[in-house]
Order: structure tokens, then C-alpha cells, then sequence
């Protein structure tokens, strides 16, 4: 059997670098930095006051006292926005506001808490430290300086900077274009009427999200029955919108499994038996140049392996690292047991016990039963080589994405 490694290493060989574009600022939300962003000016830009209050020349107030205030005439009103404040002297003061520019002459700030507020004249009843409640040019960014490396995934944080910085537009690697694609002559769309022997199709329903949740832009196609014409034309309508297709089902052993047949048959991919449990039959290749993974239909087998086989792909063609999921380890509160050669990842439910991080393995854990991935917030893997472990055994745990 194909190791689980070697199937990630063959979907990460056959989507290749990610695309790179310019991209309005909002619209590089949850994208990645392609190129470093340097700030072209410093930030701040002026000296400026953090507080409203009064800008003074420190000196003035060194004798102030609530017994003998310093009282001095207010010269000019600085608004947030001021373009050019007159400068102040010695025995001047100006009223300012927060954000705005600091006047020639002043060396300190004094909040208005501090005095009686006055417009024409204001009172000071204690000494202010020179340097008081000004933000100096250049305090958090000086101009030339690099701001955001290439890689990073701009969040609310990173679009803060773009636009505290000045871009307009921002050159990005784009979210990957996935389209999803499932496969069975049985297959009714949610919400119509079942006949015998019929069911309500989820799979592309539910990789269509986990791929929305690995950053992709998603285009859900449905499905197809089991015509591997049909397949062939659907797919070759679908090549000119997707950076990846994705299926499910039709790639076993049955006499009709339509994903298999079309694309060996155009000797667009590969087809192996992945040492995993859900997982096992599986495919990767390219179809008219468009990079393909076909998963399994049995929606377990089709989640976890997207999750395992796909993400570390997506990353890439995000311009992340190839990562996995992220693990920890944690100790099991209860027995499992696993086919041996087939690497296990149990639905679970990450806890705290007594010594530590625990991982509760669900109950209902064949390829059919999906509903415990609701409930499931990891998954527990038992290596290829292990049959059974007892509660209390150490494993890694899988984080699956978009639980807290
Ligand atoms: N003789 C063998 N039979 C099977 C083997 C095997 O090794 N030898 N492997 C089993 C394993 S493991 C899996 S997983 C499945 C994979 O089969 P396919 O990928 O060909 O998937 P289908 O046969 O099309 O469907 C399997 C199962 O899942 C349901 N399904 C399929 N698509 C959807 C969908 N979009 N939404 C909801 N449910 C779906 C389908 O009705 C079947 O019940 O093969 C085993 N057989
Ligand atoms: O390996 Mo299949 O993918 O479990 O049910």
C-alpha cells in the first residue's frame, strides 16, 4: 500500500507554485503577501499630541501649584487634520487636540484634565515633563522600513498596516480556485424528494466548506451520475475556473466507480490503495492540465482525507508552507483499535484530564457515519504499525480547523 506521505508528496507535486496578482486592499482579505511591503513615509508622519489638552513650553509650568496656577493666553486652536499651526513662545500656550500636529515652539502637552479648560486663557496647576503626551515622528515606523514579509496571511491586522501604509492595492498570491465535484448514480440534491435506493448527496456540500475554511475560493459543481462521457464533458467545461478539482467517490473496486474508469482510461491519474483508515482508495493527476485529487465517496473517507491529503496542497497554492493540520499530544480516555498497516484517524474530542491535554475517541467511527463530524473537533492517530491502544496511551491529535 501507497504511505500516507508518499499520496501528500504526489497532490503537493502535481498543483505546483501559487498564482501571484494585485489585489485591491480590501479584497486581499485572507490572502497571502506575495512580495515585502515597505512603509513610504514614517509613522507617524509629525509630532503630534496623544491627548486634547494644551501644547506649552514645559518651562512655563515649572513653578505651577493648585495655591499659584501659571495661567497663560491660549493662541491658537489645533484640530486633528491642522494643516500649518502658528508656532508658540515662551508664555504662549495653543489648545490641541489628539492626532493633531504639534506647533513650533512646544515641547510638551498638558491634558485638559490637568487645567481649567479655558479658551481664551487657561490655568495650570502643576509642572508638566518636557516630552509630555507627544507621539514623535517615526515612533512606530520609520519611512523605508519594511512592514510585512512576503507569506503572510493578511488578517485584520495585516490590512491595518496595508492601509496605514498607503496601498491601494497589494500583490497577494490569490485563494486557490477549488472546484468541487462528487460522483453516484444515487445521488439526490438536498431538499428534493428521495426515491428507492436513493440519498441526499453531502459530500460536495462538506468539502466545498472545508475548503472554504482552507482559504479557497469554492465553486461547488454538484454532481455527476455515473456516465464517464458525462464526467468528461462536465470536467472539461469546469478546467478554465479551477486551480483544482476535487471529486469524491467513483474510485474503488465496483464495476461502475466513474472516476476511475474516466481518468484511467484518459491516463489523466494515478490510482492507489493510501496505507490510511478512512482514506483508502485514492487518486491524484491532472485533467486537461487542471491538477485533480479524486477522494473516496464515503463521506468520513472524503472529509478525513481531504483534510490529511488535500491541506498541505491548498497551503501551497495559497503561498503557505505545505503544513498538516496542526498536532498536540494528548493521552486517550479510552481503549481504540485500528487495522494494522492502515494508519487510523479516529473522529475525536479534545479535553483537559488530570495529567493534562485527554482525547475522547467518538463512537460511530465507520467511513458511513458522519455525523459524529459534527461533534468531532481532532482526529487521533493510531500509527500503521499499532492494533490497539489501551486507555491512557500517549497519541498525536490532529486539530481539525474552524474549532476553537
Ligand atoms: N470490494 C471493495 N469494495 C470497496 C473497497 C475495497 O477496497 N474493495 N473499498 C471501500 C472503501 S474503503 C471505500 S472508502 C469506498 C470508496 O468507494 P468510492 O470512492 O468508489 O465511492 P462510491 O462507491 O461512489 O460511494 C461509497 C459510499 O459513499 C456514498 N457516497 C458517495 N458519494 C456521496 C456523496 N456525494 N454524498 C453522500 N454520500 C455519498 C455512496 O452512496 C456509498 O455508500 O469503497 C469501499 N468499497
Ligand atoms: O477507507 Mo474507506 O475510505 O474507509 O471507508
Amino acid at each position: 500500500m501507497k504511505s500516507v506521505e508518499q499520496h501528500i508528496a504526489d497532490i503537493l507535486a502535481v498543483v505546483g507554485d501559487p498564482r501571484q496578482v494585485e489585489l485591491d486592499l480590501l479584497q486581499a482579505h485572507g490572502t497571502v503577501l506575495a512580495e515585502p511591503v515597505a512603509s513610504p513615509v514614517s509613522l507617524p508622519g509629525f509630532d503630534n499630541s496623544s491627548m486634547d489638552g494644551y501644547a506649552v513650553c514645559a518651562a512655563d509650568l515649572a513653578a505651577a501649584s493648585d495655591d499659584d496656577p501659571v495661567v497663560l493666553p491660549v493662541a491658537d486652536d489645533i484640530p486633528a487634520g491642522s494643516t500649518a499651526p502658528a508656532g508658540i513662545r515662551p508664555g504662549l500656550c495653543a489648545r490641541i487636540m489628539t492626532g493633531a500636529p504639534l506647533p513650533e515652539g512646544a515641547d510638551a502637552v498638558v491634558p485638559v484634565e490637568w487645567t481649567d479648560g479655558g479658551t481664551g486663557r487657561a490655568a495650570f496647576r502643576r509642572p508638566v515633563e518636557k516630552g509630555n503626551a507627544i507621539r514623535r515622528a517615526g515612533g512606530d515606523v520609520a519611512a523605508g522600513t519594511v512592514v510585512l514579509r512576503p507569506g503572510v496571511r493578511i488578517g485584520a491586522g495585516e490590512m491595518g498596516v496595508l492601509a496605514a501604509v498607503g496601498r491601494r492595492t497589494v500583490p497577494v498570491h490569490p485563494r486557490p480556485r477549488v472546484v468541487v465535484l462528487s460522483t453516484g448514480e444515487e445521488l439526490v440534491e438536498p431538499g428534493r424528494p428521495l426515491g428507492p435506493g436513493q440519498i441526499w448527496e453531502s459530500n460536495s456540500y462538506m468539502v466545498a466548506a472545508a475548503a472554504r475554511d482552507a482559504g479557497c475560493e469554492v465553486h461547488r459543481h454538484g454532481f455527476v451520475g455515473d456516465d464517464p462521457d458525462r464526467l468528461l464533458e462536465v470536467l472539461e467545461g469546469l478546467l478554465e475556473r479551477a486551480d483544482l478539482i476535487v471529486t469524491t467517490g467513483g474510485v474503488s473496486m465496483g464495476a461502475r466507480d466513474v472516476v476511475k474508469e474516466l481518468l484511467t482510461r484518459e491516463g489523466a491519474a494515478e490510482f492507489a490503495q493510501v496505507a490510511m483508515q478512512p482514506g483508502k482508495p485514492q487518486g491524484v493527476g491532472r485533467i486537461g492540465g487542471v491538477p485533480v485529487v479524486t477522494l473516496p465517496g464515503n463521506p468520513v473517507s472524503a472529509f478525513v482525507s481531504f483534510q490529511v491529503l488535500v491541506r498541505p496542497a491548498l497551503n501551497r497554492l495559497r503561498g503557505l508552507p505545505p503544513h498538516p493540520l496542526r498536532s498536540v499530544r494528548a493521552l486517550l480516555t479510552a481503549p481504540v483499535s485500528s487495522p494494522r498497516g492502515r494508519r487510523s484517524y479516529l473522529r475525536g474530542v479534545l479535553g483537559e484530564g488530570d495529567g493534562g491535554a485527554a482525547v475522547t475517541p467518538l463512537g460511530r467511527q465507520q467511513s458511513h457515519q458522519l455525523t459524529a463530524l459534527a461533534v468531532a473537533d481532532c482526529l487521533v492517530v493510531v500509527p500503521e504499525d499499532v492494533a490497539e491502544l489501551p486507555e491512557g496511551s500517549p497519541v498525536e491529535v490532529l486539530l481539525l480547523p474552524g474549532r476553537a
